[in-house]
């Protein structure tokens, strides 16, 4: 298998799937990369695990080929794990990043430092016409800072610094996220068994 389907619109994930994939000599062809217009597909589901079945049976069902998904989100402890699944739409079903950090940071207000203990949760499903599909789960421990730091990644990136650093995921570079990402540690995850189990099937 050279090139995989990733049912996603989002931008960030999509830059990161195609740097880690093409480490290994895989190409990943998103959904923003086809010029067809697919609708929204509704994440329905209660939680990460049921979304990224949602999308990826709905695009593989479509396309009547495999495909991959990417269901993620933000679990905040002084927040009982809210944004959680609902993190993409938190302030809104605009989807918009920079409301959705300005309402965490909102809702962290006082909060000392030590009580901001959060995690990044992804969650993929790899779906394929006719087998039952495979999902594979990464975390990236870590606690929400007090303000904005950095310029790259996407969405809660700015606000997030992962166990053991003192810069947020926005400060680190992309590479360097990658490496220790939710996203590549479900990915790492998803490549050991297509390279074992999922070879015999
Ligand atoms: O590495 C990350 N760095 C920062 N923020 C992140 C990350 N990973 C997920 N997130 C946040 C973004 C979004 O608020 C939500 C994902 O929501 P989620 O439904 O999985 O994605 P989405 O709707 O943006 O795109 P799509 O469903 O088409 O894949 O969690
Ligand atoms: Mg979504």
């Amino acid at each position: 298998m050279k090139k995989v389907i990733l049912a996603t619109k989002n931008k960030g994930k999509a830059i990161e799937f195609k740097e880690i994939f093409s480490q290994i000599g895989m190409e990943i062809v998103s959904l923003l990369d086809i010029s067809e217009s697919i609708p929204d597909i509704e994440e329905t589901g209660e939680t990460f695990e049921e979304n990224a079945r949602i999308k990826a049976e709905a695009i593989a069902d479509r396309f009547e080929l495999p495909v991959l998904s990417d269901d993620s989100g933000l679990e905040i402890d002084a927040l009982n794990g809210r944004p959680g699944v609902y993190s993409a739409r938190y302030a809104g079903l605009d989807k918009n990043d920079h409301k959705n950090v300005e309402k965490v940071l909102k809702e962290l207000n006082g909060i000392e430092t030590e009580k901001r203990t959060a995690r990044f949760v992804c969650v993929l499903a790899f779906a394929r016409p006719g087998i039952d599909t495979v999902m594979k789960r990464g975390i990236c421990e870590g606690s929400i800072g007090k303000e904005r730091k950095g310029e790259h990644g996407f969405g809660y990136d700015p606000i997030f610094y992962p166990k053991g650093y003192d810069r947020t995921l926005a400060q680190l570079l992309p590479e360097e996220k990658n490496k220790i990402s939710h996203r590549r540690h479900a990915i790492d995850q998803m490549i050991d068994w297509l390279e074992t189990e999922g070879k015999m099937e």
